[in-house]
């Protein structure tokens, strides 16, 4: 199944490298000078005000948006020479969670997740099964299969969010404000597992308006401002400003 790709990391040992790279929404420059490393393993929090860019950022990641200027290299995969046959293959590098969820509505969850293996070129029944049973074991949510969507919790779909997002082995976990639409229980929850998702190996970089969660839960955190992108170290975050 799939083709060949380059090793999930670069000769610099970095699963995500961009260097000297732009974010553009159609004319419209998002970031510019945009240069970032991440290793495997790390969990990495972008932040920012609203329609800073870290959407964006994530969807240039994903090879959603075009990757104009610059070098870029996201797990196994040359930005600037994505062609549009080459994307489902990055996709089965990485997992992506979306703030809202976005589970089919019409089938439980089990379906939900066997749609995403079938559309992915997964064929074999049994493996389907093993394969479904093994995500939802690690969300803690094995038997919620059966379950339709409106039948659970945010909390619970969205932790079906990162079941399918897991569902290709990927290497790299992209979440955009994946507790946007959580509680603060909830989302501290979601945070937990989403840190020992990245203590088993993966790397997540995580796009969030939520300075709690990365003060109770630290992290690299990269700061998008003013079309730049900034480091921040923990001492410099100002948790006492307002959440956007
Ligand atoms: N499809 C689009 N076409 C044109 N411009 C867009 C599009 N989507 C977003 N933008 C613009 O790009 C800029 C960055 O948006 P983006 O969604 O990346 O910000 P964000 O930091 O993720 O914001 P939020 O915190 O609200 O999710 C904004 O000015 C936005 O208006």
């Amino acid at each position: 199944m799939g083709k060949e790709t380059l090793p999930v990391v670069n000769n610099n040992g970095h699963i995500i490298e961009i260097s000297d790279g732009l974010v553009r929404q159609r004319e419209h420059i998002i970031l510019r000078d945009v240069n970032i490393n991440i290793k495997p393993g790390e969990f990495v929090y972008l932040i920012g005000r609203v329609g800073s860019g870290k959407s964006s950022l994530l969807k240039t990641f994903y090879g959603d948006l075009p990757f104009p200027e610059g070098y870029g290299f996201v797990a196994g995969f040359r930005l600037k020479r994505l062609r549009n046959k080459d994307l489902p293959y990055l996709r089965r590098k990485m997992g992506i969670v979306f703030q809202d969820f976005q589970l089919l509505t019409d089938r439980n969850v089990y379906d939900n997740l066997l749609f995403v293996l079938k559309a992915t070129g997964w064929k074999d029944q049994k493996e389907m099964d093993h394969q479904v049973r093994d995500v939802l074991s690690k969300v803690d949510m094995v038997h919620k299969g059966y379950k339709m969507p409106h039948q659970l919790s945010g909390g619970e779909q969205q932790r079906i969010g990162i079941a399918r997002s897991l569902l290709n082995t990927p290497d790299l976990i992209l979440a955009d404000e994946p507790t946007g639409n959580l509680d603060p229980d909830t989302s501290d929850d979601l945070l937990e597992l989403l840190h020992a998702i990245c203590k088993e190996g993966k790397t997540v970089v995580m796009a969030t308006h939520n300075y709690g969660l990365i003060k109770k839960f630290p992290g690299r955190t990269i700061r998008c401002e003013n079309t730049r992108l900034t480091e921040s170290t923990q001492e410099e975050i100002d948790f006492d400003q307002l959440i956007e």
